[in-house]
């Protein structure tokens, strides 16, 4: 058993361990995640008697490890694989730290078999790989058969074998009854690995949890992509859902709607294009926005509803569309107009920055908030930034989210959002229960 209390380790004016609190529990991996710089190390030196806390304290079977009576066979590390002596044999190495420990030469030469070292027991570790270093680690840390185990970054550098070797090892010395803490910043094979997690970020507690808890809890979500979407997280919340805007698509899809921008990326497909869904902004009482700096021929083009020429385009904005460097705006009362034409905004709906923002019910944030695009609000590599929620100012209004809006909906199934939007007039484009990765669900929870 490890246990972390209130742990702090100020180096000078940097905090690299906050007040960290947290157990390991025997009988489990524990895996420890964080960021390059979270602090993992530093809290591992610090069990380990390493690095003398600022604050707080580490115990190790209820003690410290300094008082621990027969240290080698109760706790065992593998901090840094690149800290040996290049100059020794494999064998050698192990035998030094096993005779100042008093472990036998056979528990050595098993230990080497053990961890696939057998072959080279005899050869200078100078010539190892970083596999096989890491292997050597490994076999440092159990030689006392220590009852717990702290591994910084074992996985790295071991090949598939390895790793899977690894995976296999550290289960069964769990399910032994062990305690293991590990880091890593490979998350597959933590998922794999571990049955608890430790997630740290700026040397703080962020989660102390299970693999599959936290997995659950992102994967309750289902992606709804509507052109809808705040009247329908309006009715979703109704209903008892939990509702929270989606990150934006990382990049453009054909039938994306692409904002404005003041240097225009082109899309995936290296055009601009209206967004698909047009006739449901229309419906709902849209605003289609023209890039500036449009590229020429397949530039961008506003569809009125109903009118998709012969090719499947969609046809160029009719000659009341504003030019380049103009954003088109229309009242919320409809657009296009009934005869397929973009109405020009009102002057007044005009920003200081010049473009056009109109503000129609179905912007607004499921916060009831209006929210603003920031002008360019397309990055360089294509991507869309998020616009930050923000109260609409007088005389402003805002950018119509161009295609549909994305919603993370918990405590729903698909099926009862599918029936939810079908009973209030909300197209739904996409509905995708989430399978997030522990990848995807660490970068939410560390962002
Ligand atoms: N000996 C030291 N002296 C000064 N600063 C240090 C020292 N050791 C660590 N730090 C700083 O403490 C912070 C935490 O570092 P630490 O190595 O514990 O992070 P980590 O989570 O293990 O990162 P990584 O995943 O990159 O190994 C970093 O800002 C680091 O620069």
């Amino acid at each position: 058993m490890i246990e972390v209390m209130d742990l702090t380790k100020a180096y000078g004016s940097t905090r690299a361990v906050s007040g960290l609190t947290f157990d390991v529990r025997p009988g489990q991996v524990t895996g420890f995640l964080g960021h390059n710089g979270a602090g993992k190390s530093t809290t591992m030196r610090m069990i380990l008697g390493l690095h003398a806390p600022t604050s707080g304290q580490a115990l190790i079977n209820g003690v410290r490890k300094h008082d621990l009576r027969d240290p080698m066979r109760e706790v065992g590390a593998m901090l840094d694989a690149t800290e040996v002596q290049g100059g020794r044999t494999a064998l050698d190495h192990l035998q030094a730290l096993a005779y100042a420990g008093g472990i036998s030469r056979r528990r050595v030469v098993r230990l080497l078999e053990e961890v696939g070292l057998a072959g080279v027991a005899r050869k200078r570790i100078a010539g190892f790989s970083q596999g096989m270093r890491q292997r050597l680690g490994i076999a440092a840390a159990l030689l006392g058969d220590p009852g717990v185990l702290i591994l910084d970054e074992p996985v790295n550098g071991l090949d598939p074998d390895g790793i899977r070797w690894l995976r296999t090892l550290l289960r069964s010395l769990a399910a032994e009854g062990r305690t293991i803490l590990l880091s890593s910043h490979l998350m597959t094979e933590m998922s794999l690995t571990a049955d608890r997690l430790i997630i740290i970020g700026h040397g703080r507690l962020i989660e102390d949890t299970t693999t599959p808890e936290l997995l659950a809890r992102f994967q309750d979500e289902v992606l709804v992509r509507s052109p809808h979407a705040s009247r329908l997280a309006t009715v979703l919340e109704a209903a008892g859902a939990t509702v929270r805007a989606a990150p934006p698509p990382s990049t453009y899809t054909a039938g994306t709607a692409v904002r404005a921008a003041s240097s225009a990326p082109p899309g995936t497909d290296g055009t601009w294009r209206a967004a698909a869904p047009l006739d449901a902004h229309a419906a709902a009482g849209g605003v289609h926005i023209a890039p500036s700096g449009l590229p020429a021929a397949d530039a961008a083009r506003v569809a009125p509803p109903g009118r998709p020429e012969v090719d499947g385009r969609r046809p160029l904005a009719p000659p009341s569309m504003p030019e380049a460097d103009h954003t088109v705006g229309a009242t919320p009362s409809g657009l296009p107009g009934a005869a397929g034409n973009v109405r020009q905004a009102p002057p007044g709906t005009r920003g200081a920055d010049g473009r056009v923002r109109v503000a129609p019910p179905v912007t607004r944030g499921t916060d009831g908030k209006v929210r603003v695009a920031p002008p360019g609000t397309v990055e360089a590599d294509g991507r869309m930034r998020v616009a930050p929620p923000s109260t609409l100012a007088a005389g402003e209004a805002v950018y119509e989210p161009g295609g549909e809006e994305g919603l993370l909906v918990a405590g729903m199934s698909a099926a009862a959002i599918g029936d939810a939007a079908l009973r209030s007039g909300c197209s739904i484009h996409e509905l995708t229960p989430q399978q997030v990765s522990l990848e995807e669900a660490f970068m939410e929870l560390t962002r």
